[in-house]
């Protein structure tokens, strides 16, 4: 987290060899960090939203891979990568849409298979998790710094979901546009929906702002179409768990949030890392998490849909690129076509080791 002393999202414990994170599931009320001391611990942590957000999830995965080469007792170098590719593995599968995860799980596990021995293994991958989280302030911080000049001097912005310092490092994607706009002395308001079922947008959005002394305002997500009609919504900010070469995928609701803007004229922007685009995809490749009914169905212990009643819950969508009007990356704010810019990215991500 930015503010003084406070700890990162997630960050590695260098003393107690193991993961360090906050619970994302206690807040608003409770602001409490745990550790992560298996790879099984982290696994539970991600399916139960403990830690998420795309670029979080990168982090996990990449401190994950870590975390199984420090727990090893196996000796053979072989042996030993076959075990923490096995541990990237179970992670892989834990949530399936944001890229992020597998990106950073890989990375860590690539750069060990340059190792000689298991030790030299053991403090690469320690040493490039720390790389992984260390580079995604930077990256949030200059994304931050392009995505404000897309806002007015005076405005009022919708977001979605979460996708700020605790979706991060800290600092944040959509979130960090803001942060970066204000403190270019901008007057920004801030509009958050709720994010049904599992309210990123008020338990986590609402605390990281209120927090930070910006002017937001929660909202029902079913209310987002009407606001802009009555000209109450300026422009349209979210982050993305994954762009392929057609959609950007995030937290299921964005989709109509990018229609109702494009038939009001608002623009629609996204704000990710490069780490988020998979241009070797399009969306139907893609799997979108379905998440268990009961989260839909019960509100904490009180029950919500009777026993019997089948429930869909998606916990993504995918927004087709022509209602994307520019995504903001670490490298610039990329406009459509998207043609030129998605090809340069493609490249570049093809010739990584
Ligand atoms: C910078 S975070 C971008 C996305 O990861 C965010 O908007 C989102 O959809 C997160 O979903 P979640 O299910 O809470 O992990």
């Amino acid at each position: 987290m930015p503010k003084g002393e406070e700890p990162y999202t997630v960050a590695w414990d260098a003393e107690n060899e193991c993961i360090l994170y906050i619970d994302q599931t206690l807040l608003p009320g409770r602001y409490e960090q745990m550790r992560c001391v298996t790879v099984d611990d982290l696994a539970r942590a991600i399916r139960r939203l403990e830690i998420r957000g795309a670029p979080a999830l990168g982090i996990a995965g990449a401190m994950g891979v870590a975390l199984a080469a420090v727990r090893s007792r196996e000796a053979d170098l072989q042996r030993f990568l076959d075990e923490i590719s096995r541990a990237g593995d179970l992670l892989r599968g834990t949530r399936p849409t944001a890229v992020n995860l597998a990106w950073g799980i890989d990375r860590v596990l690539q750069k060990m298979a340059l190792a000689a021995s298991v030790a030299e293994a053991k403090s690469m991958a320690v040493a490039e998790a720390n790389i992984v989280a260390e580079e995604d302030e930077l990256t949030c911080r200059r994304l931050g710094g392009f995505g404000e000049e897309l806002f007015p001097e005076r405005c009022t912005v919708l977001t979605h979901c979460n996708a700020g310092a605790l979706a991060c490092r800290c600092w944040g994607t959509a979130l960090g546009t803001i942060r970066s706009a204000i403190a270019a002395g901008k007057d920004v308001r801030v509009i958050a929906c709720e994010t049904r079922p599992l309210n990123q947008g008020s338990r986590l959005t609402c605390w990281e702002l209120a927090r930070d002394g910006v002017d937001v305002t929660l909202i029902p997500d079913s209310s987002a179409a009407y606001l802009m009609r009555k000209g109450m919504i300026d422009l349209v900010v979210v982050g993305a768990d994954r762009i392929t070469k057609d959609a950007v995928f995030n937290k299921i609701g964005t989709y109509m949030h990018a229609v109702a803007a494009h038939h009001h004229q608002i623009p629609f922007h996204v704000a990710a890392p490069v780490s988020t685009f998979d241009l070797s995809h399009r969306e139907t490749d893609v799997t979108v998490e379905e998440r268990d009914r009961s989260e839909l169905a019960y509100c904490g212990d009180v029950q919500l849909a009777p026993d019997d009643v089948k429930v869909l819950n998606y916990a993504f969508d995918a927004t087709p690129l022509d209602l994307v009007d520019g995504i903001v990356t670490e490298i610039g704010v990329l406009r459509p076509p998207y043609t030129e810019s998605f090809r340069l990215i493609g490249r570049d991500q093809e010739n990584r080791p």
